[in-house]
């Protein structure tokens, strides 16, 4: 299991100051879709540039124009990039073709998708590198959590890494890490407490303590 931070609310110098204080126990950071709204992929490039041995995951969530869209994500520093599950099966599979051309990763995000089951049978024999259940901020305020959906999500797949998001935090982090995700992502929950590097070492911890670190 690796754990990601998804740094959303930052601007760019932000970014790189909440990597330098949490790069220690973050194994992938996200370049959230806040930032690729307002600083597009050259906010990107910046943190590239800052930190070439990051792992970088830019949080595009692509819908259509697939094979342009990741390939500009990986031109400008990404590692990994993400598509909606919701996108067309050949935006997907033109996704997946654009990453193994590319060396790189796709991670096929389930947001709003509503027969998890069918979707992630589906997605799985595409090939993607990861599938992830995601709840939004938007039904998080309506206290909807990925716990459920996780599980429902994980024993559909057959091949393809898991990965979650929505709101975890220091005090939800044992009943995912239970679950055994391949990707833990936190955002808010490391990114606006008062010692982000104390909560993503806490939650590392947590990790590590279960057995499920992996490289
Ligand atoms: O992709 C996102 C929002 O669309 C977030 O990055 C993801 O939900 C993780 O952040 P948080 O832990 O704060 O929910």
């Amino acid at each position: 299991m690796k754990l990601q931070l998804a740094i959303d609310l930052e601007d760019i110098d932000g970014a790189i100051k909440l990597i330098d204080k949490t790069k220690d126990y973050v194994d992938v950071f996200e370049y959230g879709t806040p930032l690729v709204i307002n600083f597009g992929l050259e906010g990107l490039q910046k943190i590239r540039k800052a930190f070439p041995d990051i792992t970088l995951l830019a949080d595009l969530k692509i819908m259509d124009v697939a094979p342009y869209e990741v390939a500009q994500a990986y031109k400008y520093g990404a590692d990994i990039t993400t598509i909606l599950a919701q996108a067309e099966d050949q935006s997907i599979k033109d996704a997946i073709k654009g990453a193994r051309e590319a060396k790189k990763e796709i991670l096929v995000d389930m947001i709003a998708v509503r027969d998890i089951e069918k979707r992630t049978k589906e997605v799985d024999q595409m090939g993607a590198d990861y599938v992830c259940t995601h709840t939004g901020y938007d039904t998080q305020d309506l206290g909807e959590t990925p716990f459920e959906t996780f599980h429902k999500m994980k024993s559909n797949t057959t091949k393809t890494k898991t990965a979650v998001a929505g709101g975890i935090k220091i005090d939800t982090a044992d009943q995912i890490i239970e679950e055994n995700p391949d990707l833990l992502i936190v955002g808010g929950g490391i990114a606006t407490v008062d010692d982000p590097a104390a909560a993503a070492k806490t939650i590392k911890d947590k990790m590590i303590a279960a057995g499920k670190v992996n490289e």
